[in-house]
């Protein structure tokens, strides 16, 4: 993440434009801390200023606005420094040392999902494909399928979107995404195999496996009629624990195998043949067709909140509900009747780090395209709740 150090700046006039950014506003909070405000390209653009303990500050960019080109950033940190007469003490900011990260065509957001993905094609979905062997068997022995390969480690993601490039492979995405969640992006009845194979086994701790009971409700909702969810491990406690959690459906067609043999092996479970475990499937049929769900919009606020009064009450809180929680974590006052709440919000197993802009009486959420999951949608109307507890 680009940023530099410096003993000193300027304050700048606002707003005012210096080489080719922006400045917008500034923002202060009560522990020191500055947020400014930029725009370059017509893209919002959140500078952090920190003051450090040994004295001088850490300017940085912020993390709840990611520009589409990362050199944007890059100038924007070079014009401010410039613009304020601030003197680097050490900085990562000049382009030369800036890594330039390629973009791929196989990586996908998660809003693309919520808003654009309408494959012609059936759906396979592979969770937690660590070095890829199976996904990417797979995806070469059935072209006729786009599969979606969800994975949370990022030196995995990099393996295999690079040999996706090296293969040409076509039908396969990939989503930097926790499992857990994933489902309620895809449109119901569309997906014929979804594996899960050799999960993180979390023996002491349960409730952060990928199956649960709401996974596995997801799980057939997304798939058609004849469609599998396949768990595949050397863990005899998750084999134990999934399947008793399918026999707690109502009606379930489920199927349970010992030490087959599949077509590819992949790391893991060669390390425990290796070690000669025994290996366990269990995989689930869904038989019923399911009902659309809508497809997720975007959080807004359409009420009107006094700056002043939230300055006034604001103290850092952590607010919990079932699954998810709010942590209003600091506000920065621009003046008397604008400012901002930096927080995070939303699941317990992934959460959105953001700002809540209030300005003049107007309230939005910065960025702007926070999804309306359903753990977002439930810790939305905890703030707004929150601002009426405050307000009225
Ligand atoms: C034990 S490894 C198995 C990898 C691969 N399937 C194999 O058999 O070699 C489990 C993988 O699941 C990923 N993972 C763990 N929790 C996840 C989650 N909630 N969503 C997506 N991936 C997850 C981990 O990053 C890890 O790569």
């Amino acid at each position: 993440m680009p940023n530099f150090h410096t003993e000193h700046f300027d304050t700048l006039a606002y707003p005012s434009t210096f080489g080719e950014t922006t400045f917008l506003y500034e923002a202060r909070s009560q522990r020191g801390n500055i947020l400014i405000m930029a725009s370059m390209g017509g893209e919002p653009i959140l500078i952090r200023i920190h003051p450090k303990k040994e004295g001088g500050f850490l300017v940085k960019g912020d993390k709840a606005t990611r520009p589409t080109q990362a050199s944007f950033l890059q100038k924007v940190l070079i014009d401010f420094r410039d613009a304020s007469n601030a003197k680097e003490i050490f900085s990562n900011i000049e382009p030369k040392k800036f890594l330039h990260v390629k973009p791929s065509a196989y990586l996908k957001e998660i809003g693309f999902f919520a808003h654009s993905f309408q494959p012609e094609r059936e759906i396979w979905i592979e969770i937690g494909f660590g070095s890829g062997r199976h996904l990417l068997h797979q995806a070469k022995k059935n072209p006729h399928i786009q599969f979606i390969g969800l994975e949370i480690h990022k030196p995995s993601i990099e393996q295999v979107l690079k040999q996706c490039e090296l293969q040409c492979i076509e039908n396969i995405l990939v989503v930097d995404y926790d499992a857990r969640l994933f489902m309620e992006f895809l449109s119901s009845n569309r997906v014929g195999r979804i594996f899960v194979h050799f999960p993180v086994p979390w023996d002491k701790k349960p409730h952060r496996r990928v199956f649960s009971a709401s996974f596995i409700e997801e799980a057939l909702r997304v798939l058609h009629v004849k469609g599998t969810l396949e768990l595949r491990t050397d863990s005899p406690l998750y084999f134990e624990f999934t399947f008793s959690q399918m026999m707690q459906l109502s009606k379930a067609e489920v199927h349970v195998k010992k030490n087959a043999e599949l077509e590819i092996t992949s790391k893991y479970e060669d390390r425990w043949l290796k070690m000669e475990k025994d290996i366990y499937d269990v995989v689930l049929t869904n038989e019923i067709h399911s009902e659309e769900i809508e497809r997720l919009g975007t959080l807004n606020f359409e009420q009107n909140v006094d700056f002043s009064k939230i300055a006034h009450a604001f103290k850092e809180e952590l607010l919990r509900g079932d699954g998810f929680f709010v942590h209003f974590e600091e506000l920065f006052e621009i003046n008397a009747k604008s400012g901002l709440i930096r927080l995070s919000f939303g699941a317990n197993e992934r959460n959105e780090k953001c700002y809540i802009c209030i300005e003049e009486g107007k309230v939005s959420y910065l960025p702007n395209a926070i999804l309306a999951t359903k753990s977002n949608l439930a810790a939305h109307t905890l703030i707004k709740e929150w601002f009426d507890g405050i307000c009225h």
